[in-house]
C-alpha cells in the first residue's frame, strides 16, 4: 500500500524523533500528544535538531521539513493517516486504550505500529478488531541518529503490514531487522539487564556513577556508560521494561534494582526530568 500520511502518538523523546525522521523522509506527519505542553516542547526540539543537521550538511537547507508536521492533542486528527506509529508512555493499559480508540477513528486500511520497548505486540494487536494490521516498530534513541529499527510481527500480523513498514523504515534511512515477539525483543532483553546490573553495582557502593560509566566505556568499548544510558532512556521506561521481562520470563535474574524503583517513585526519571544518576540543566 502507498503510505503518505503518518500519525505519531506521543511527543516525548521518541515520538519527536520519529516525527522528525518521517517528515525528513518526505511523509506528511500528524503528531499527537495528550499534553499540549509536550507538543510545544517537541516542536521546539524538532526545529533545533533539524537546524543542527542542516548546518552540518546532513539535511538539505532548501527544504522546509518542519512544515510537514502538524500537531494535535486529539486522536481524531489521525482519521486519514495511512500508518500510525504509537510512541506513548510504556504502559500496556495506555497503549491498548490508544489502539482501541484509533480502531474507531481510522480507516480499516490504516496500519498500526507500536514503538514499545518490551510489551507483547500480539497482546496489543488482540485489543483491536483486525490484528493483522498491527506490528512492532522499535526505533532507537536518539531516533535521528540511530540506524536500527527492530520490526516485530505479532502472531496475527499480515505479511503486507510487515512489507509496508519495512519500506517506511528504509525510506527513513533506517536498517530494519525483523525479530520475534518476545518480551524486550532482542535489544532490550540484552541491554536492560546490563543497565540494571550497573544500578545494583552503584547501589552496593562498588564505584561511583562516573566510575561505573567510565569502566564500561574504557573497558568494554561502550559509547556511553550504563547509568548515563539509563538517564537517557528514562528511568521510568527502564523500570517498565525490567518489570515486563521479570513478569514474562518469571526469572529472578530480571528483577529490577530496588534503587531504580525508588528513583522512579521519587520522580527522578533521568535526563528528561533533569535528575537521574546525573543532574541535567533542561
Ligand atoms: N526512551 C527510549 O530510549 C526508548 C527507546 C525505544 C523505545 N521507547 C519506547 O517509546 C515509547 C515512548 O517513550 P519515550 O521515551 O518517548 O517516553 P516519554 O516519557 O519521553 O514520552 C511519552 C509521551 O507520551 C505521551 N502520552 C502518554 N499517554 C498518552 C496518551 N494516552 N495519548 C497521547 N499521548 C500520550 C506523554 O504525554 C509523553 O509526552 C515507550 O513505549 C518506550 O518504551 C523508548
Amino acid at each position: 500500500m502507498s503510505i503518505q500520511i503518518i500519525g505519531v502518538i506521543g511527543a516525548g523523546q521518541m515520538g519527536q524523533g520519529i516525527a522528525q525522521v518521517m517528515a525528513c523522509a518526505g511523509y506528511q506527519v500528524q503528531l499527537v500528544d495528550s499534553s499540549a505542553s509536550a507538543l510545544d516542547k517537541a516542536f521546539v526540539s524538532i526545529r533545533h535538531s533539524i537546524d543542527k543537521l542542516t548546518s552540518r550538511g546532513v539535511l538539505d537547507a532548501g527544504n522546509d521539513y518542519i512544515a510537514s508536521i502538524q500537531c494535535s492533542t486529539e486522536l481524531t486528527s489521525l482519521a486519514s493517516a495511512d500508518l500510525v506509529i504509537e510512541a506513548a508512555t510504556e504502559s500496556e493499559k495506555i497503549k491498548i486504550a490508544i489502539f482501541q480508540e484509533l480502531a474507531t477513528v481510522c480507516q480499516d486500511s490504516t496500519l498500526f505500529a507500536s514503538n514499545t520497548s518490551s510489551l507483547s505486540i500480539t497482546r496489543l494487536a488482540a485489543s483491536i478488531p483486525n490484528p493483522e494490521r498491527m506490528i512492532g516498530m522499535h526505533f532507537m534513541n536518539p531516533v535521528p541518529l540511530m540506524k536500527l529499527v527492530e520490526i516485530i510481527d505479532g502472531l496475527q500480523t499480515a505479511d503486507t503490514t510487515r512489507d509496508a513498514v519495512m519500506e517506511v523504515a528504509k525510506n527513513a534511512g533506517k536498517i530494519a531487522i525483523a525479530v520475534k515477539d518476545r518480551a524486550g525483543f532482542v535489544l532490550n532483553r540484552i541491554l536492560l539487564p546490563m543497565i540494571n546490573e550497573g544500578i545494583f553495582v552503584f547501589e552496593e557502593g562498588c564505584a561511583s556513577a562516573e566510575q561505573i560509566d567510565q569502566i564500561m566505556m574504557l573497558g568494554a568499548g561502550h559509547p556511553i556508560g550504563p547509568l548515563a544510558l539509563a538517564d537517557l532512556i528514562g528511568l521510568d521506561t527502564c523500570l517498565s521494561i525490567m518489570d515486563v521481562l521479570h513478569t514474562q520470563f518469571g526469572d529472578s535474574k530480571y528483577r529490577a534494582a530496588p534503587l531504580l524503583r525508588q528513583m522512579v517513585d521519587a520522580g527522578q526519571l533521568g535526563k528528561k526530568g533533569g535528575q537521574g544518576f546525573y543532574q541535567y540543566g533542561n
